[in-house]
């Protein structure tokens, strides 16, 4: 590190509100000799009134999940050419505003696809197998005084849809076709070299699907894009994962078709009122669900801290970014 004096020209990176892991076991890890933050969280001036007054210059920033950055916020940033993110998903930002002002992004790539994928599958296994369930059963002493736990489902055999096969899609479908599932998917369009049978449609794919994984993006075109015809097209019989974004399904329609077992159950780490659930799924063992933590090993942590201390210094150095997110 610099001396304070060299710290003082450093370029500034704006950071709205700090990314998860910005410290592990008491160390920052987004550190450089590159530049410095510019963190706005720690003013006392409401949000607004401090970008005005102090990231006017600013060229570069930070953004985490919960950091929206859309046109009122990037009004105040006239200088901004890149916004780096913790994140895979991009939702938190607004795209075309970010395309039209020239501003580039660079996300979290590949850093979390293996994990995310790992907990997809093993959201599908809990569901199937009354994993948490069977848990929770013989913790609470059932097993003794109720004797077996009702039958789950095979894995092997199962028909499943994965919806968006994009770099995270195809880790799961690899994952599940190891453990004997057949794949199909639905994605903007076919992908090519990609041999799994492809629908156009979502609502055919889920016809055709004993369980829907979905790890697609969250867009204008995907919001509720899991509505009530789609859930009816999969079934009594039908499963749905989703670590994509809470906003991919309707969700109250999602909970009335648990609620009526119009579907089989739910594997759910992402929700579309995060950090809320919806109560009704509280008590229900065929809903497995997690906190939007399937991102979260301490190794992607620390990996994507590494690429997002890359991409800025190599933002700073005019050289090629390491993660750039291309629109297509
Ligand atoms: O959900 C987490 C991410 O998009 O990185």
């Amino acid at each position: 590190m610099g001396s304070p004096a060299a710290d003082e020209d450093l370029p500034q990176v704006l950071l709205i509100r700090n990314p998860p892991a910005f410290t592990i076991d008491g160390e920052e890890q987004f550190t450089s000799a590159k530049f410095r933050f510019l963190k706005a969280f720690e003013s006392t001036l409401p949000p607004h009134d401090f970008l005005a007054a102090r990231a006017q210059s600013v060229r570069a920033m930070l953004a985490s999940g919960g950091a929206v950055v859309d046109a009122s916020v990037l009004q105040f940033l006239p200088e901004l050419r890149l916004i780096v993110t913790t994140t895979a998903g991009l939702n938190q930002l607004d795209l075309p505003e970010c395309r039209r002002r020239g501003i580039r992004i660079a996300n979290a790539g590949d850093v979390y696809s293996a994990d995310v994928a790992d907990c997809a599958v093993g959201l599908l296994i809990d569901v199937l197998r009354k994993i948490s369930a069977c848990n929770r059963y013989v913790k609470q002493g059932f097993w003794a005084s109720k004797g077996d736990y009702p039958l789950g489902s095979k894995l092997r055999g199962k028909r499943i849809g994965i919806v968006g096969l994009g770099r995270i899609g195809y880790q799961v479908a690899k994952r599940l076709e190891a453990f004997g599932c057949s794949i199909a998917y639905n994605s903007r369009k076919a992908k090519p070299g990609v041999s799994y049978p492809f629908y156009q449609e979502v609502q055919e794919l889920a016809a055709k699907s004993d369980a829907l994984i979905l790890c697609c993006g969250l867009t204008e075109q995907t919001r509720h894009m899991i509505n009530k015809e789609v859930l009816a097209a999969l079934g009594k019989d039908g499963v749905i994962v989703n670590i994509a974004r809470g906003g991919v399904i309707d969700e109250k329609e999602m909970v009335r078709c648990l609620m009526e077992g119009e579907i089989a159950g739910a594997g759910l780490d992402v929700f579309e009122n995060e950090p809320d659930a919806p109560k009704e799924l509280m008590e229900l063992d065929n809903v497995v669900m997690s906190p939007h933590c399937a991102v979260f090993t301490r190794e992607s942590l620390l990996d994507v801290a590494r690429l997002v201390v890359g991409n800025l210094e190599a933002f700073f150095s005019n050289e090629p970014l390491l993660s750039e997110y291309e629109d297509d």
